[in-house]
């Protein structure tokens, strides 16, 4: 029943964090005042007592470690907590229709049946049926996912009236068949009638299951994911099967797969995402979107309720462009060795931004309003030109643009045939869609240029309205496409129930954690030496510590991967040489850096405990800081300069979503699997060789030349490294199984030491 006095949602804040964090932050950064200090006296000396280059590039990354440290203080500045009420939502006939895209890529790597389980979760949503629509796009043009929803559609006639009438709480079948009797929140389980009628679901589920995991070998079923035609089906009943209830009940479920030719950029998933807002928009034209990458199942089926809490309270809704869930993952392991949970970015600075703004779209599970995507053209006021500029020649979509929802779906051959014109991959040729932020004003508003446009505003106004859909400029197209939309003015709001809502699955071995690292650093690198870096462009459109979030999201990888390189080698080869680079123990700047040191990892400490972590979680995500850095960091940032300057072309690899029971194993241990490529390898166990050899050489030297005072600090340093790093030592030295680094990794890092040790010798002898 609709109550108009009650708050269909709460926001509270935490306020004894925020007075430890601004606490924190203002001791932190007068120490920081003191380094830099004690940096810059030293350029100033006459007589220096140390060589230059490396006290400069010293000074150089704690200068960029200490700025992208000052910007991340704006998450902490008034982090917020959301509690939501759905009971007080209006009937179900008066709640908007919802579409939901599902967007998989490749049946090799994202297995037909889980993903199959994403659109049965997808369609078990506790939402009223007819006003939810369900859409998969397969960038596969995979045979074998096709006949996967066909399968999926029959086997939700039997599963969803199941859920439906025994209101069971876990509503992707292969999260509620995995998991241990009884504990699947229905109410019912000592009922005969219910075992019973679970155990026949159970066999129907077996069957569907047998029927996905017993696949034809031949090419052709898997697809040709670079070169299709587009294939638009509305998925039906072809079944005789007598039911429990009609299946009018179900949503509607439609299979896309867009036109993809070797000829036409297809811009990955932003530009599957655009063709399934341009299909479901002549189709059921949803006023919202439920976003779900194919591996997010929609474990609990009251996400779609209680984002309506935030889109249809009237004080926020036309602001509100998304509510944005956290991802959460179904198999990260006891020790969560990859930060598999992703925390600090869900567990701490999307709290952050939702006291500012909003959190930044994550790709998966949020629900985004549709207007929002489509500029200003949602709007009353553009001519019919204008639109066909921004939006292509389909008069149907144009018309949908302004046009409410088709009650149902409108299913008519002419329908879904312009489904397939907008699906094809030469109808967004010389339109707005994706692209062009910012430039188009000056190609087709030029005739009136000085008309319309008669000050700065208007044309910045002007100018950042005119692109449509997700954007294409980024791989991480989610992120710039909220921060797009943030800069529009939009707002976004988080919100993370007790009970996850959705779980995916993380990446559960190292070489697949970094190839994807590469992808997200690579995609925000692209952002933040853009025109569109958050720091300038988005200072001048949205609140300033927005801007900062965004700014420091945009660019950390870059800001860690030069510093932690320079920290991993420099001072230790210094310390090989007798430099010393840190002020002596005696010396009252000691005591600075000691603070500094301390205060920052204390600080991570207290993050992590207080977000529910331990000190495991605390060593494993320093450890992952330093593996990043020094691999996937650098190669994204390398991969995002090159694009930029146009040596590199985009690419985005689906990350992996098969499990190799042996590596399972392996991760379940909470060992590092140093499986992984040498590229990733080489520059980690380098680093490790190095530490251990310059401490080493390092003591040694400093037991003869009795410098302790001098040396502390850089002896330090390669100990806590070590400390850290034992696991990436163990694999080195006393590993046996398979996951271990292997012997000529190690001779080939070895090789590189040796070469670094040949040239700072040489540079000493020439100097
Ligand atoms: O050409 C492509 C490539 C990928 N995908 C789909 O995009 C989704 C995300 O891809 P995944 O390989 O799972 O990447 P992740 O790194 O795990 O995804 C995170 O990062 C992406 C941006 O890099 C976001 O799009 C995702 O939503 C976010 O979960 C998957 O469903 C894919 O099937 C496509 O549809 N077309
Ligand atoms: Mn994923």
């Amino acid at each position: 029943m609709e109550n108009h006095d009650l708050p269909l949602h709460l926001c509270h804040a935490n306020n004894f964090s925020i007075i430890i964090n601004k606490f924190h932050a203002f001791f932190h950064c007068i120490a920081l005042a003191f380094l830099v200090y004690y940096r810059t006296s030293f350029l100033f000396q006459e007589t220096r007592p140390a060589p230059i280059i490396p006290w400069l590039l010293v000074f150089a990354s704690e200068l960029l470690l200490s700025f992208i440290w000052f910007i991340g203080r704006a998450y902490h500045w008034n982090p917020v907590y959301r509690t939501v009420f759905p009971e007080r939502l209006p009937d179900d006939d008066k709640l908007p229709a919802i579409d939901v895209f599902i967007c998989t890529a490749d049946p090799e790597k994202e297995p037909t049946f889980e993903v199959m389980n994403t659109v049965l979760s997808a369609m078990a949503l506790d939402y009223p049926p007819e006003q939810l629509h369900v859409y998969l796009s397969d960038d596969g043009g995979s045979p074998k996912t096709l006949h996967g929803m066909r399968e999926a559609y029959k086997f939700a006639k039997w599963w969803l009236p199941f859920c439906r009438s025994y209101g069971i709480k876990t509503r992707c079948p292969l999260i509620y068949f995995s998991a241990p009797e009884y504990q699947d929140g229905s109410n019912y389980v000592d009922s005969d009638q219910f075992m019973a009628d679970k155990l026949k679901i159970k066999e129907k589920y077996d069957m569907f299951k047998e029927c996905l995991k017993s696949s034809k070998e031949d090419g052709e079923y898997w697809g040709n994911k670079r070169d299709h035609p587009s294939i638009i089906e509305v998925i039906q009943d072809t079944s005789s099967e007598t039911l429990q209830e009609d299946h009018t009940n179900l949503p509607l479920l439609v299979y896309v797969s867009r036109e993809k030719r070797l000829s036409h950029s297809h811009h990955f998933k932003a530009g599957a995402l655009n063709v399934l807002l341009r299909a479901s928009g002549v189709i059921s034209n949803s006023p919202y979107i439920l976003g779900l990458d194919c591996d997010m199942y929609c474990v609990d089926p009251s996400s779609a309720r209680q984002a309506m809490c935030f889109h249809l309270d009237r004080k926020i809704s036309a602001s509100l462009a998304y509510v944005q869930f956290p991802q959460k993952f179904h198999d990260v392991g006891e020790h969560d060795i990859y930060d598999g949970q992703l925390r600090s970015a869900y567990g701490m600075i999307w709290y952050g931004m939702d006291g500012l703004t909003g959190p930044v779209l994550s790709g998966t599970g949020y629900y985004l309003k549709r207007e929002s995507l489509y500029g200003h053209f949602a709007q009353e006021g553009a001519d019919l030109l204008e639109l066909k500029n921004s939006f292509g020649s389909s008069n149907l979509f144009i018309k949908s643009i302004r046009q409410n929802i088709v009650d149902g779906g409108n299913l008519s051959s002419t329908v879904l045939q312009e489904a397939k014109v907008l699906a094809s991959s030469a109808y967004e040729s010389n339109t707005e869609w994706g692209e062009k932020v910012g430039i188009c004003i000056y190609e087709h508003k030029d005739d009136n240029l000085t008309n319309c446009l008669s000050t700065k505003h208007d044309v910045i106004s002007t100018c950042f309205l005119c692109q449509v859909g997700f954007l294409y400029q980024s791989v991480a197209e989610d992120f710039f496409t909220g921060f797009i939309l943030h800069c529009k003015g939009w707002k976004s709001t988080y919100l993370t129930p007790s009970r996850p809502q959705f779980l995916g699955s993380s990446t559960t071995n190292l070489n697949d954690l970094l190839i994807q690292g590469i992808r997200w650093s690579s995609g925000l690198i692209e952002v933040g030496i853009s025109r569109f870096c958050p720091l300038i462009y988005g200072s001048l459109r949205m609140s300033f510590l927005q801007s900062l979030c965004y700014g420091e999201l945009a660019l950390f990888p870059l800001f860690y991967c030069l510093p932690l390189w320079c920290f991993a080698t420099v001072p230790q080869l210094c310390l090989l040489n007798g430099i010393s680079l840190y002020p002596e123990v005696s010396s009252p700047f000691f005591m600075i850096f000691a603070f500094i040191f301390l205060s920052a990892l204390l600080k991570h400490l207290q993050e992590v405990l207080s977000t529910g972590g331990s000190i495991e979680t605390w060593r494993n995500e320093q450890r992952l800081w330093m593996i990043k850095s020094v691999t996937s960091h650098l190669y994204g940032s390398l991969d995002a300069i090159m694009k930029t300057l146009g040596l590199r072309q985009a690419s985005f690899q689906p990350t992996n979503k098969v499990l190799d029971e042996e590596q399972a194993k392996i991760y379940r241990m909470g060992k590092l699997d140093f499986q992984t490529s040498p590229m990733f390898l080489v520059p980690m166990v380098f680093v490790i060789i190095l530490n251990a050899t310059c401490l080493v050489g390092g003591i040694t030297r400093t037991v003869f030349v009795g410098n302790w005072d001098k040396m502390l600090v850089q002896i330090l340093l390669p100990i806590y490294i070590l400390i850290i790093n034992h696991a990436i030592v163990e694999g080195i030295i006393t590993r046996k199984d398979k996951g271990r680094v292997s012997p000529s990794v190690t001779r080939i890092s070895t090789v590189f030491v040796n070469l670094l040790f040949l040239g700072s010798l040489l540079s000493t002898v020439f100097k």
